[in-house]
């Protein structure tokens, strides 16, 4: 059947991916769907993206082409451009993927809200084993291949000792890693019951400088004193990243003027571009809020072998570089 809008629609693609500019406008101008996939599954913005073309990729945007579509093996434009080292490309649909997801954020707050993100997952039962632990549709919650990624995270947030909060128990790696500093006080918020079950059976209520406060943190985080903190740790389940924006917004008031803060950064980790995009997102808007981040990058690919994921529904992280936020008050 001879459908003239697909035909258009692939000489779009074409046009994008010999660089022609004049034909991409032309086409563009008579109403080529710039969200087409050709036969390859790749559209036009991937096409323009692949060749570092700026112009092309700047026309394609313009007229609306989806800056986060993804081909067949899961790779968006952005991609594309990261791969082939083409900056201009790169930067260009960075800012613009920046920019939707501060819009969409916006967006998403306006939108009143009856549930939490994850009221099902803290209602739900959870399984535990001895490398991980799950939700009940096989989930990993927590797994021990991050321990390493942990012990960093510690580190980090108890350079300067004193009392450290962390946000969500899980398999306890974290919390096992800020008590080898011997902090003077630490703080644990949990919000799952059979976590918190867990926790208590195996004695985490009686060491004397833990303090384990059982809710979630939306609803406990005013019990704690102002300026109390000089290492916070966020690393929760099932929540989305308005909530980790939500969560910053208490920093000010928490944290000590030299503490540290830092997050686990798992936004997007199945795709390298979503998440820049994503690490770009949450430095901006903390650096709003007053504070300035370092991403530490951390190898993790040695960690990652296939046999990790066995049994378990998602592989929440495909990526080989993790970047461990520090933030820090700006001078
Ligand atoms: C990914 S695990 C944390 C892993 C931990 N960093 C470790 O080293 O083992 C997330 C934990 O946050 C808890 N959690 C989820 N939502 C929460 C909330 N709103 N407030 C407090 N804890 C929450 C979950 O029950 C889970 O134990």
């Amino acid at each position: 059947l001879f459908c003239p809008a697909m035909e258009e629609a692939d000489q779009l693609c074409l046009a994008a991916k010999s660089g022609d500019l004049k034909k991409v406008q032309t086409l563009i101008y008579s109403g080529a769907d710039v969200t087409h996939f050709d036969n390859d599954g790749l559209t036009p913005l991937m096409h323009a993206a692949k060749i570092g073309n700026a112009e092309i990729v700047t026309a394609l945007l313009e007229s609306g082409a989806p800056w986060n579509a993804l081909s067949p093996s899961n790779l968006s434009a952005g991609d594309f451009a990261m791969e082939a080292g083409h900056q201009e490309t790169f930067d260009l649909l960075l800012k613009t993927g920046i920019q939707s997801e501060l819009i969409l954020g916006t967006i998403a707050r306006n939108q009143t809200k009856n549930e939490y993100s994850n009221q099902e997952y803290l209602q739900d039962r959870v399984s535990f084993s001895e490398d991980k632990l799950m939700d009940s549709e096989s989930k990993g919650v927590m797994m021990a291949w991050e321990k390493p990624l942990m012990e960093a995270h510690a580190k980090a947030i108890c350079l300067n000792g004193g009392h450290i909060l962390n946000v969500g128990f899980g398999m306890g790696l974290v919390d096992t890693a800020i008590q080898r500093y011997n902090p003077v006080k630490h703080t644990i918020i949990e919000a799952h019951p059979e976590v918190y079950k867990r926790m208590i059976e195996s004695g985490w209520g009686e060491k004397e400088n833990v303090k384990i406060v059982f809710g979630r943190w939306q609803d406990v985080l005013d019990k704690l004193d102002d300026n109390s903190f000089d290492g916070i740790f966020f690393d929760t389940y099932g929540e989305y990243y308005e909530d980790l924006r939500e969560f910053h917004q208490h920093l000010p008031r928490l944290l000590k003027p030299d503490g540290v803060y830092s997050y686990f950064n798992g936004f997007c980790g199945s795709n390298a571009f979503f998440h820049v995009v994503y690490c770009n997102l949450v430095t901006l808007e903390i650096e709003n809020l007053g504070f300035s981040t370092q991403l530490i990058p951390l190898p993790v690919k040695d960690c990652l072998g296939d046999e990790v994921w066995e049994g378990v529904k998602q592989k929440y992280w495909q990526l080989d570089t993790y970047y461990l936020p520090v933030c820090q008050f700006s001078d």
